[in-house]
């Protein structure tokens, strides 16, 4: 069981996650990046084994250059391949043990706990290093993830773990969220599809400091 967060995790944010394929993927990350972004996710469905393992390589590159952790989605053999800071892994991934024997003891693995409080317990004695939580609200790019309730987030965020918050995130609707106690938001289409990218994040990432009003 993990007694303290990992050192790169021990921030609050906005976590970006790619919606590509698209041929502009590193100019989007990088206005990601720029617009203060602290965490970058790969996320690419598709099974162009030969493209995502370039692209994978080229974000690790810029990551590394902005000293943001690039965690891959589903694919420790890509993780590992890329030299990624980690993973993130849904219930229909390989298991954290088979993860982290893999990519080792430093690495960041990410897990989805749905709405799940039990999971999130789970995955934290099994060394998780953040809790996922959501869909916070419907999301356009998982239409059918089941939406989950601000108060599971705010005991999930009980549990001794940095916790993320995903799934329909808007500038105008995080800030519960983040009152919840997410420490980091996660991010696709509201970044991503934005025609601002940077500014989006930026928009974002200004929730997280000073509040108008609130000495
Ligand atoms: C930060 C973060 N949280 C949740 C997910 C969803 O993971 P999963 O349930 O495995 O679904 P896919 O993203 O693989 O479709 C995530 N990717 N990142
Ligand atoms: C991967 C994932 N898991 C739950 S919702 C979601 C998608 C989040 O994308 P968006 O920010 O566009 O709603
Ligand atoms: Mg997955």
């Amino acid at each position: 069981m993990a007694t303290l967060p990992h050192p790169r995790l021990s921030g609050k944010g906005v976590y970006a996650i790619t919606d590509g394929p698209r041929d502009d993927l590193f100019a989007a990350v990088e206005a990601a990046l720029a617009g203060g972004a602290r965490l970058l996710q790969y996320r690419d469905k598709t099974t162009d084994a030969a493209r995502r393992r370039q692209e994978a390589a080229e974000l690790a590159s810029l990551c590394a250059r902005h000293d943001v952790p690039l965690i891959i989605n589903d694919d420790v053999v890509l993780a590992k391949e890329t030299g990624a800071a980690g993973v993130h892994l849904g219930v229909q991934d390989v298991s954290i043990a088979e993860a982290r024997a893999a990519l080792g003891p430093g690495a960041i693995i990410g897990v989805s706990c749905y709405g799940s409080l039990e999971r999130a317990r789970q995955m934290r004695d099994e060394s998780a290093d953040y809790l996922g939580f959501g869909a916070m609200y419907p999301s356009t790019t998982k239409p059918h993830a089941p939406v989950t309730t601000h108060d599971v987030l705010t005991q999930a965020c009980q549990l001794g773990l940095p916790v993320v918050a995903i799934g329909g995130l808007t500038p105008d609707n995080a800030r519960p969220v983040i009152d919840a106690g997410a420490d980091y938001i996660a991010v696709v289409s509201a970044l991503f599809a934005s025609p601002d990218i940077q500014a989006a994040t930026r928009r974002f990432a200004d929730l997280f400091d000073a509040r108008p009003g609130i000495l």
